[in-house]
Formats: C-alpha cells, structure tokens, sequence
C-alpha cells in the first residue's frame, strides 16, 4: 500500500477521519474551555454531520479511514496493546491502588472496547470499586467529575496529530495537554497495524512542538508552517532538518501568525484551492510575512526574510505570482466566516473543495472565482473550531510531481 501526499489539491485518493463518539458526550460547561470546545456539541446531530461528510468524500471516490476502527485492529497486535496499556497506567496522577483497579477494568476489555476507553477516556465512576477492591486515597480524593483517563474530545481533527509529507508519516508534538495523549494512538496505529508496515516516519512527538494544522504542503518540495499559538519556531527548524534531510523538501516558509484562538494553525487562516491558488483571511493577507528556510549545503538551515508571504511564497512555488482570494466581503463578514473556518477548506482536487456551509459569502467569492464548493453541514461539528481540513488527514493524493523511482 503506497501512502503519498505532496500537495494541498492533487485528487485525493484516501483520509484519515474520527467520526465523533463518546469522547464528545463528556463535555460539560465546566470542563469544555480545558477541552478546547467553545461550546456542548449535541452528539448525535454531530456524528450526523460528519456521516454527511464521509458520505461526500466517498461519493467523490475518496477511500475514507476512520481512526477508531484503525485504532480497534491495531490494539488486537499484543505489543501495541501492552504499549498503549501501559502508556495510561503510567500516568503519575493515578497512585499504586487505583492504577491496580484501571489495570484489572483495561485487562477485560476487547480490543473495540478498550479503543473506545482510550477515545473517550474513563470516569471516576465507571472504575470498578468495591469493599473487596477498594480504589485507595487516590480514588477517595478524587472530585467525582473528574477523569480516571482524560477523554480526547479533539481527536475528530485528524489533521493536527498526524501529517504525510510524501511517503512518509510525521506523528506531530501537540501544543496543548488536552491534545497530547491523542498522538499516543497515531504513533501506534502508524508502528504497528498492518497497512502501514514499512512506513517510515519524519517526525515523532517527542521533538519540538508542531502540530498538522500548520503545515501546508504549497508544492511539491515547498512547504509553509505556521508558528504561532500551537507550532513553535524550534519546531518549525526541526521539521526543516528533518524534510531536508530525508529529501523530502528543499524550501520551508515559516510563517508567523497571531498568537490566539482564532488563528491557532496556519489553516484557519490560509487553505490552498488550486495548484497556484490559495483562499485567504483578507484581514491578514497583506499583512503575513515568511521566513525562508532552505537547505545549506553543510546540511544546515539557512534562512532569509522575512518577506510578505504571498511573494515569498510565489518565487518558491516558481509562479510569477499566488492567487488570492478573499474569504467574506466586508471586514465584519470576513472575521465571522474565518471564525466559523471559512478559510478552513479541504481541496478533493484542484478547483474542487469542501467547505461549511454557513460561510455564504466566503463560498460565493470561490464559486465566482471558478473554484466549486462541496457545502457541508457544521453546525455542532465547528464548536471544536475546526472546519473540513482540520478535520481530515490526507494520507494519498494523486502526486503533482510523480514519486521518484
Ligand atoms: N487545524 C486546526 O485548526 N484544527 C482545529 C483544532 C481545534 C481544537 N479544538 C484545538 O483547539 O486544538
């Protein structure tokens, strides 16, 4: 099975998805803000929506992966089930006596069930206690609101916790403690279930931190990265060395964006929707400059800039110049559809996208501008904030360059 991406917009030909699940059913007014929702998602109508999703991809020949089924197959290896296992149990939170009672409530379960505890997570009171197996002062102490095993309500945005660049796979560094454990599962899926023997891989979360959502693969060999709330500048230089050195890229924009939520990843500003096409938040596209970073030849990046982004970002793709356009019309247009992901698009193929369908303006300006919009509903599924592209990761597109060899 060949995995190969080396573009934002070549047709794409297979996606990593989450269909939400139970993890969404623990989010309360008191836990969402940590969790990284800015509101309760009715659970049903979201799993409804992204069927609808799935159901568009699929009826565009898209072969669609669902995490928690890969997740299922993987933990029926025996070693990708103890790492796993063990990876929970070592939480320093749990104390000897409770980590006994998770140990023995994990042992029991098959490998569907134990996929939906590591997803979803495990609630004080869902542990087993009883006077023969009491829970200790851990348990006793605990708040009952509080998680045995933290649910992993972000795993739906499959772009952030991993990322193809060619044939190889990066298991990102997430920024945030919500988000960490959820690459704990990628990194597992990617080592040990069956499809992906052989893979090799260009990042693993022990590095710095980068997440997927700021990664955009602009051309073959040309990749930009968004340094802001979640990627670092240490992350975005080790993904340099590590493109470079596997001959991956020759060229890494790295683009800083505003510190805050509603630009935490360089796609909730900026997708591409053609090969020299990319749609855009108009109140930041005069404003995004770039460093660029390309391989020294002692092996070391160099770096030059910064410059304006859309020029940098055309003298590395070879174009005389990148396409804009425009997400809303007016200002106040423009923040509400990028703050509902009107920017956030992901390309089936060139000139062909999905988008929100609430972003009205934002998906009139790419029909006019020739670009075909596939809307879907995001009513509940945008609460998380993350639109079409965060919630997908592309692991085959048809090349832009043809693989060498
Ligand atoms: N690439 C993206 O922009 N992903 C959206 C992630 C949303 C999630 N609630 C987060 O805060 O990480």
């Amino acid at each position: 099975m060949t995995h190969y991406v080396d573009s934002e917009v070549g047709r794409l030909g297979t996606v990593l998805l989450h269909r939400p699940g139970p993890e969404l059913a623990r989010l309360t007014p008191r836990n969402n803000d940590s969790l990284l929702f800015d509101a309760i998602p009715w659970v049903g109508r979201a799993q409804e929506e992204h069927d609808a999703f799935a159901a568009e991809l699929r009826g565009r020949g898209v072969e669609v992966l669902y995490l928690a089924t890969l997740l299922a197959e993987t933990l029926a290896v025996p070693e990708a089930r103890a790492e796993l296992t063990e990876q929970v149990l070592g939480s320093p939170r749990l104390g000897d006596t409770l980590r006994r009672r998770v140990a023995d409530h994990l042992a029991y379960l098959d490998p569907a069930a134990l996929a939906d505890v590591l997803t979803a997570g495990l609630a004080h009171e869902e542990v087993r206690i009883s006077a023969e197996r009491p829970g200790g002062l851990v348990w006793t102490m605990m708040d009952r609101h509080e998680f045995v095993i933290d649910p992993l309500p972000n795993l739906l945005f499959t772009r952030d916790s991993s990322l193809w660049i060619g044939d190889r796979v990066g298991v990102t560094s997430l920024a945030m403690p919500a988000r960490r454990r959820e690459t704990t599962l990628t990194d597992a899926i990617y080592r040990y279930h069956p499809r992906f023997v052989g893979t090799r891989a260009v990042y693993h979360p022990g590095l710095e931190h980068l997440e997927g959502g700021d990664v955009l693969l602009l051309a073959p060999g040309v990749l930009a990265v968004g340094v802001g709330e979640r990627t670092t500048p240490a992350g975005a230089e080790r993904l340099a060395r590590q493109v470079f050195a596997a001959g991956l890229a020759h060229t890494m924009l790295v683009v800083p964006i505003a510190q805050e939520r509603a630009t935490m990843h360089l796609d909730t500003v900026c997708t591409m929707v053609d090969v020299d096409t990319v749609l855009m938040y108009p109140n930041v596209a005069s404003t995004l400059s770039a460093y660029t970073v390309i391989a020294g030849p002692d092996g070391e990046p160099r770096v030059d800039g910064p410059a304006p982004f859309l020029r940098a970002a055309a003298d590395a793709m070879d174009l005389d110049q990148l396409r804009v356009i425009d997400t809303g019309l007016d200002p106040v247009t423009a923040e509400r559809e990028q703050w509902d992901d009107g920017n956030n698009t992901l390309a089936l193929a060139p000139r062909l996208c999905v988008g929100y369908e609430r972003n009205v303006e934002t998906n009139a300006q790419l029909e006019r501008a020739g670009i075909e919009v596939i809307p879907i509903a995001g009513s509940e599924l945008g609460s998380g904030r993350g639109g079409p592209r965060c919630m997908s990761c592309p692991l085959v597109r048809e090349p832009l360059r043809p693989p060498a060899g």
